[in-house]
């Protein structure tokens, strides 16, 4: 488990309708903790990686042996990886299964689809 789902979250059971991963679920809650992309560049390695997909920054070290994608994940440490999350077709699962991975959220001021005026598209996770 990485050190900041380890240091700073309360963790809860997968329900068995996420069970893809041996991964307990994050509780965080995405407004709680601010993280600019500039942070999460740096987490960037098979040790590290982080990522933002619809605004909200996910800690997905735990999980890169487990994606079912495979090593496509680590082409998006540290980076954006919205378009590559959405173009892939993932599932209603898979998008629920970002909460398992949630460590924080971009500022207002460098989000791009939550935030008042922004493009608003079909299936933005809660
Ligand atoms: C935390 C982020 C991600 C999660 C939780 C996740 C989860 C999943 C899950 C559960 C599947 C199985 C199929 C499904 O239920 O949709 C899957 C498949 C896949 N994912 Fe991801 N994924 C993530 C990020 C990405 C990214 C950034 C890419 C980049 C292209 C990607 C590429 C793929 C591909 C290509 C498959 C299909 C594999 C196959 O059918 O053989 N995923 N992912």
């Amino acid at each position: 488990m990485s050190s900041v789902l380890a240091s700073s979250m309360p963790i809860i059971e997968q329900p068995a309708s996420l069970r893809y991963s041996s991964i307990p679920l994050s509780t965080a809650v995405p407004g709680e903790r601010i993280i600019t992309l500039e942070e999460v560049a740096y987490h960037d390695t098979w040790d590290s990686c982080w990522m933002v997909i619809y605004d909200r920054v996910y800690d997905v070290t735990d999980f890169l042996d487990e994606h079912p994608g495979g090593d496509v994940l680590l082409e998006y440490a540290g980076r954006d990886a919205t378009c590559a999350f959405r173009g892939s077709g993932h599932s209603a699962l898979a998008l629920k299964q970002l909460q398992s991975f949630l460590i924080g959220e971009l500022p207002a001021e460098q989000r791009i689809f939550r935030k008042s005026g922004g493009y608003k598209i079909s299936n933005l996770p809660d």
